[in-house]
C-alpha cells in the first residue's frame, strides 16, 4: 500500500469538504460577509501568523538533513520578514492599527489551534508538523479554488474581499500548494498502516480546528 496526499483528504472527506466550504468562506465569495466579521478574523489571523512563524522555527530545529533545514528556515523567513509584514498593511486598510495588532487578546480557538500544532511537532517529526500545517498552507488554496469554481462568487470592486481571493488564487501561492503537496506525496509513499492512521488523525484535528477558526470568525467569539 503506497499513500499520497489524497489519501488524507480522501479519509477526512466530511471535515474537508466542511472547511473548504465553510459558511465564511461561502460569505466571503458572495461579498457579504460583514465587515466586522473579516476585521475579527483578521485580527486573530494576526496572531496566528505569529505562532505559524514559531511553528517553522520547530521544524527548522527538527530537520534531518541541510535541505529540510534550508526548507524550514525560509518558511520561517517569509512569513516574519515578508508576509507579518503584509498582513499588518492589509489590516491597515481595513483599519486596524498595528498597536492595535500588538495588544490584541487571543481568543480560544486561535490558542487552541496554534497550539495543538506546535505540540504535534514537540511530540513528533517533521511528517507530523507538516501533516497538522497542510490545512493551512494547501487548504487555503483549496478554498481559493472552490470559491472560483461557485456561480454565485462575486469578483471585482464590487466585493470587498477580492485581494484576499487573490492573494490565494495567486501563482505564487499556488505553487507553493503544489511543492507542500509534492514533499508530502514523497513521504507518504514509504509509510505503513498505522502510521497513515496516526497521520489521518492529526490532518482531521487540524481541520477541525480550521472550521473552529472560521466559526470564532463569523460569532465574534474571543
Ligand atoms: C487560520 C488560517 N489558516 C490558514 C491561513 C493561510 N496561511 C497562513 S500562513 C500561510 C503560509 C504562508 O507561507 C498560509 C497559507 C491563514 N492565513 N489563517
Amino acid at each position: 500500500m503506497s499513500y499520497s496526499f489524497a489519501d488524507l483528504t480522501a479519509a477526512c472527506h466530511d471535515e474537508w469538504r466542511a472547511y473548504i466550504e465553510h459558511e465564511f468562506v461561502r460569505q466571503l465569495s458572495e461579498g457579504s460577509l460583514p465587515a466586522d466579521v473579516f476585521r475579527h478574523y483578521l485580527k486573530q489571523d494576526y496572531l496566528f501568523l505569529i505562532h505559524f512563524g514559531r511553528a517553522y522555527a520547530l521544524a527548522t530545529y527538527k530537520s534531518r538533513n541541510i535541505a529540510e533545514l534550508r526548507h524550514s528556515l525560509d518558511g520561517l523567513k517569509t512569513i516574519i520578514d515578508l508576509e507579518l509584514g503584509l498582513h499588518v498593511d492589509y489590516c491597515r486598510e481595513w483599519g486596524i492599527s498595528e498597536e492595535e495588532l500588538a495588544a490584541l487578546p487571543e481568543a480560544r480557538a486561535t490558542m487552541a489551534y496554534t497550539r495543538y500544532v506546535l505540540d504535534t511537532g514537540n511530540r513528533g517529526d517533521l511528517l507530523d508538523m507538516h501533516v497538522a500545517l497542510a490545512p493551512c498552507l494547501v487548504g487555503y488554496a483549496v478554498v481559493a479554488d472552490w470559491i472560483n469554481s461557485r456561480a454565485e462568487t462575486l469578483r471585482g470592486d464590487g466585493n470587498p474581499y477580492e485581494a484576499w481571493i487573490r492573494m490565494y488564487e495567486s501563482d505564487g501561492f499556488q505553487a507553493a500548494r503544489r511543492a507542500e503537496e509534492a514533499w508530502l506525496d514523497e513521504r507518504l509513499t514509504e509509510v505503513t498502516p498505522r502510521r497513515f492512521e496516526e497521520l489521518v488523525t492529526i490532518f482531521r484535528d487540524a481541520i477541525r480546528l480550521e472550521i473552529a477558526f472560521w466559526q470564532q470568525g463569523l460569532d465574534l467569539s474571543i
